[in-house]
């Protein structure tokens, strides 16, 4: 049991056995600097997910994770690094089973094609890219109108589904698929304005950057979860650092039940790794607007995406 445990060792073992995936910074796990239990595996996990990278806020959850998968099993093993729900505090999975969950979508969204304008998505849509996003930055509320209107119809009788990024109240009026929100957009929502998104019928998709957000994420049971950034992105100024695929399959098995997306700095040479990760859906901005033959470049996604079966 837990308690008779050190927790030194526990720290030195998680370490040395996970430390090559994640990279380890330091072969001695530094003393983490806030502990909210005295449970010798959550310290021990806690030091250990700290000198692994992990950020405060999800050395925490980790650490919460490590000590609630210990006496779940009634033993602490170093080797199985915590993927259940439960021990995360999570509701019971899988989450389109709850009351309050967003509308499912599909579980494998594949290539999604995330958009400045409608011109793109339409463009986009029309060559085949199954899942498209217009990210339209402005806070000009006419133009923001009038461009979710004119994605909505660039998508019509191309199958694409359309998810609108931050827009939400605009979205549901014109009829879209889909609204995709990161954490600060969900933070920004009143529980009346949830209702609303939830009676919209439309799906949601949340951002997500680590395992706290995760968490935060499940507590909504959006239609799917996006995990990044994976790698660095020039495209804007990331609050946390990339993720790597390491950690993306550690989160993707926490989250199976959930469609998956990875997104972030995601290029053709590094698509097969995140592939193997078991996500179903990789999501990228400049491999195809900076494309040279952008409709090409999807076909060859589409292509790779659907050869390895995700
Ligand atoms: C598929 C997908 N994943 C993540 C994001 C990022 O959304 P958000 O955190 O809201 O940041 P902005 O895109 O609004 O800058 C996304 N748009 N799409
Ligand atoms: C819009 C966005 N959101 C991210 C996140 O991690 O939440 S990464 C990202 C940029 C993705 O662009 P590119 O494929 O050009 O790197
Ligand atoms: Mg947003």
């Amino acid at each position: 049991m837990s308690t008779a445990l050190d927790s030194s060792a526990v720290a030195q073992a998680i370490v040395a056995t996970h430390g090559l995936r994640f990279g380890a910074i330091t072969s001695a796990p530094p003393s983490a600097p806030n502990f909210s239990s005295d449970d010798p595996v959550y310290r021990g996990a806690k030091r250990a997910c700290s000198a692994l990278g992990f950020i405060e806020i999800d050395a925490e959850c980790l650490a919460h994770a490590w000590r609630a998968q210990t006496q779940r099993l009634s033993g602490f093993d170093a080797t199985l690094w915590p993927d259940a729900p439960e021990d995360f505090g999570m509701r019971p999975f899988p989450p389109t089973a709850r009351d309050d969950a967003f509308p499912p979508c599909p579980e494998r969204l594949g290539l999604y094609a995330v958009l400045p304008d409608a011109q793109w998505v339409g463009r986009m849509a029309r060559a085949g890219v199954p899942t498209v996003q217009l990210r339209f930055k402005s806070a000009d509320t006419a133009a923001v109108e009038r461009e979710v209107q004119a994605a909505v119809e660039a998508v019509q009788g191309t199958g694409a589904l359309l998810f609108i990024n931050d827009h939400w109240q605009v979205a549901i009026a014109a009829g879209a698929y889909g609204i995709h929100l990161g954490q600060e957009d969900l933070d920004e929502l009143s529980p009346e304005d949830l209702a609303r998104l939830r009676d919209s019928g439309l799906r949601l998709g949340v951002s997500t950057h680590g395992y706290a957000e995760m968490v935060r994420a499940d507590k909504v049971s959006p239609s799917y979860i996006a995990m990044g950034a994976v790698y660095p992105t020039t495209l804007k100024k990331m609050a946390t650092a990339p993720q790597g695929v390491a950690r993306l399959g550690a989160y993707a098995r926490l989250l199976r039940g959930y469609p998956q997306v990875g997104i972030g700095g995601i290029d053709a040479v590094r698509l097969p790794e995140v592939l193997a990760t078991g996500v179903g859906s990789v999501a990228v901005v400049r491999a195809l607007v900076a494309a040279e033959d952008p409709e090409a470049t999807a076909a060859q996604w589409m292509a790779a995406i659907d050869a390895a079966g995700n």
